[in-house]
């Protein structure tokens, strides 16, 4: 039967210019909604059409006119992530007259892609194109050969692990669940879901499973905001990835200095060296502990508790294939727009069925020291985004008083404390690499340490902003660089460190606009205490589309694969991905492309 109807197709065959370079398999009249009569096209690329009545065109005819952009197109099988028979049903044709339609009774069959907002590139909708023809074989031989392309397109996942978080943001995670999970079930995606009940929920489950099932699925997505990603982030990695500590500068675990000059702030070189970031540099501390792989038990679904094995396979970072996805339901959800240049639940699942890819640089902190006084006790966090002290620390602080307010409360809270300006007096070393992707003018502002702080704007810089398929990100390391540490000390009212440039709506461009995804760079950002007014103003450039937050002389902002922090106060409480983390003594080192998202990058 499916020969007969290949020969049918074959008797049909027409040249299509389309389809350059490739050869097309067959060519078919048959019905798109809509529309009306078209010969369909389909070869190796994708499937395009055109006006079945386009070679004798009546150039009178209203269709001609209105419709024939529109009646002709070529969708690759790059953005089609479905195909399915729909049974007997009507198709709207237009007629030759103006505006005028008839519907007609056939069977028809449907193919799902993706489409870019016409208004914003980076937003992607739901296309739906419906074809009809009176053969019911017609439609069921060709839906077959459209899947047979898209089984060939490469990196496209079976089955994932889905973690929704019904708190996130608003309170919306099912709901929004329930609105893409329908793309998944049409891309014949697999979808282990599991609604988390608690924090840590997640965290547990992740760090529990073994490699061996862990690897049956092609990733796991989070449905929630940033906080529920890094909680999944860490489940992963604290218990499988292998590493050494950050590297610190030699007298890092010595307590601070009480040399009365170091309070001028003049950076000093404190260490000479290599940096190799293909390599395991500075073993200056044990192999943190945290990397000893347990004997963890697993709860599956139906219940049962399937003991890790001793044989347990490995789990390889970078992992060649599996990936994570994330569909916005938070309160700021910077990692999705970061990655996917929109904050939209559709856009985002569209990139998990389309099987994009895009490796993402992560940050591993350590917290040394809880207080002052605490014992040397390592504890080790992972993050996709940003962690921050003072200001930011102070916030998630007061915020978590309000959580009765939903994402208003970070409003309300951030109010509160930039009223309060307080500043903290700390030290933060870090390594400067002798890298041509650093700021020129961001080391000449190393050089200068920042003395004239609170003295208004400094020169601009250029910026090369992150984008998909960014240049900056796709280009290896050259070996070795030479690398120093350098120090700042004083009263800083925040201390940032980012590793994406944390775009949002409180922050259009984000914190740091010219951040990379996958640069192996984290950007310190040291805000030394200065007037309320000068903190505003950079807080409102912060705000605002095209702002310049960086370019003021009491803002340091250093691009660094590694620093080291230590209160020199009593306090010490960071930020962690919207979680407070007390620290008095903290390090962080970024690993370049850990991990792949199910991503594109943004199509800024
Ligand atoms: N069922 C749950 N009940 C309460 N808290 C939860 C639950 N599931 C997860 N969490 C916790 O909620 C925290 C915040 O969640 P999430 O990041 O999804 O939303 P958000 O904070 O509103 O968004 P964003 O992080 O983008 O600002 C996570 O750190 C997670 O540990």
């Amino acid at each position: 039967m499916e020969e007969n109807q290949n020969n049918l197709i074959a008797e049909n065959s027409t040249s299509d210019e389309h389809f350059n370079g490739a050869s097309s398999l067959s060519s078919l009249t048959l019905f798109l909604d809509r529309v009306g009569e078209v010969i369909l096209s389909l070869n190796s690329i994708g499937l395009s059409w055109e006006p079945a009545d386009s070679q004798n065109d009546d150039k009178t005819s209203c269709i001609r006119r209105e419709n024939h952009a529109e009646s002709t197109a070529l969708i690759e099988f790059s953005d089609v992530y479905a195909a399915e028979l729909a049974d007997w049903g009507s198709v709207r044709q237009l007629t030759k007259c103006c505006f005028m339609h008839q519907d007609s009774e056939m069977y028809l069959f449907v193919v799902h892609a993706m489409q870019r907002s016409k208004t914003k590139e980076s937003l992607w909708n739901l296309v739906e194109y419906t074809f009809g023809h009176r053969d019911q074989l017609v439609c069921q031989t060709l839906v077959k050969k459209i899947k047979l392309y898209l089984a060939k397109q490469i990196g496209r996942p079976k089955s994932l692990l889905v973690f929704v978080n019904p708190k996130s943001g608003k309170g919306n995670g099912q709901n929004i669940w329930r609105t893409v999970a329908p793309i998944f079930s049409r891309a014949k995606v697999r979808a282990q879901v599991t609604v988390t009940e608690r924090a840590g929920h997640a965290f547990d489950l992740v760090s529990s499973m073994t490699n061996r099932q862990l690897i049956s699925y092609d990733g796991i997505v989070a449905v929630g905001g940033d906080g529920l990603f890094n909680e999944i982030l860490n489940g992963l990695l604290t218990s499988r990835f292998k590493t050494k500590f950050p590297p610190v500068p030699p007298d890092f675990m010595a307590s601070p200095g009480d040399d009365p000059s170091a309070s001028v702030l003049d950076p000093r070189e404190i260490n000479a060296g290599t940096y190799n970031p293909n390599e395991d540099q500075f073993p200056l501390l044990p192999t943190s502990r945290h990397s000893e792989s347990r004997s963890p038990s697993f709860r599956t679904q139906d219940g049962e508790c399937s003991t890790a094995v001793e044989d347990d396979v490995e789990f390889s970072f970078p992992h060649e294939w599996f990936r994570f996805g994330l569909i916005p339901a938070g309160s700021t959800d910077a990692i999705v727009i970061c990655t996917t240049g929109a904050r939209d639940p559709i856009t985002s699942a569209l990139h998990i069925v389309l099987g994009k890819r895009i490796c993402l640089d992560i940050a591993q902190v350590v917290k040394w020291k809880a207080t002052m006084n605490s014992d040397i006790e390592p504890s080790v966090h992972y993050t996709a985004s940003f962690v921050g002290y003072g200001f930011y620390g102070d916030v998630i602080t007061e915020s978590e008083k309000y959580r009765w307010m939903g994402p208003k409360r970070y409003d309300f809270a951030g109010t509160k404390v930039f009223l309060r300006h307080r500043s903290y007096e700390a030290e933060i070393s870090y390594l400067d690499i002798n890298s041509k992707k650093s700021d020129p003018d961001s080391n000449d502002d190393n050089l200068n340490g920042g003395r004239k702080s609170c003295q208004g704007l400094k020169r601009k810089s250029e910026k090369i902003i992150c984008r998909a398929n960014c240049e900056v990100c796709n280009t290896p390391f050259s070996g070795k660089m030479k690398s120093k540490w350098l120090r700042s000390r004083g009263r800083f009212l925040s201390v940032g460190a980012a590793v994406i440039s944390c775009r949002n709506e409180r922050a259009p461009d984000g914190l740091v606009a010219d951040a990379h995804l996958a640069d192996g760079l984290l950007h310190l950002i040291l805000i030394r205490n200065c007037s309320h007014a000068l903190y505003l103003w950079h807080l409102t450039n912060l705000a605002k589309k095209g702002g310049t937050p960086l370019d003021f002389k009491f803002v340091e902002h250093y691009k660094t694969p590694a620093f080291a922090f230590t209160s020199l106060g009593k306090e010490g409480v960071w930020n962690l991905d919207g979680e407070i983390l007390r620290a008095h003594k903290l390090s962080a080192q970024v690993f370049r492309g850990l991990i792949s998202l199910f991503a594109n990058g943004p199509e800024v």
